[in-house]
């Protein structure tokens, strides 16, 4: 759709948020993947809490990894709508997709155990 350019008004700002909202319910709701991480996020979040460790990391790896999986999706969707039969082009496009979430996950996973895991060992061993 195309936009007038009046993106400051408060009403067009909510009806964009509700469509955004809406993107993210669909994709929660449909996309295993997508539920796995939004609770993996739950968990790194509620542990940079417990462990008292800086949860700046932490939050820009998961709202990494959860939105290159919205990305993921989008894709996913606009190749199916594009060509609902195999072809060449739509396998790079939806690997490479996919290719972003490993690298993200990965990314995540490795900023995950450098901050959370010396104190989450500690905690380990010697208790509370
Ligand atoms: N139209 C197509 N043409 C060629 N290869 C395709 C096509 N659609 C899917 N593929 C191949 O099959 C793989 C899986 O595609 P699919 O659409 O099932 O996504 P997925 O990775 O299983 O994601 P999800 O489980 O979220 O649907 C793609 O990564 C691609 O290699």
């Amino acid at each position: 759709m195309r936009s007038d350019g009046s993106a400051l008004s408060p009403r067009r700002w909510w009806r964009s948020a509700g469509f955004a909202v809406s993107g993210l319910r669909h994709v929660y709701r449909t996309q295993a993947n997508f539920r796995i991480e939004v609770w993996a996020a739950a968990l790194a979040l509620s542990l940079t809490w417990v462990l008292h460790t800086p949860p700046a990391p932490i939050v820009l790896a998961c709202a990494l990894v959860l939105s290159v999986e919205l990305l993921n999706t989008a894709v996913e969707a606009v190749v199916d709508l594009a060509t609902p039969e195999l072809h060449p082009l739509a396998k790079v496009a939806k690997d490479a997709a996919a290719g972003a979430v490993l690298l993200a996950s990965l990314g995540a996973l490795l900023v995950g155990c450098s901050v959370l895991g010396p104190p989450l060992l500690a905690l380990i061993r010697h208790g509370a």
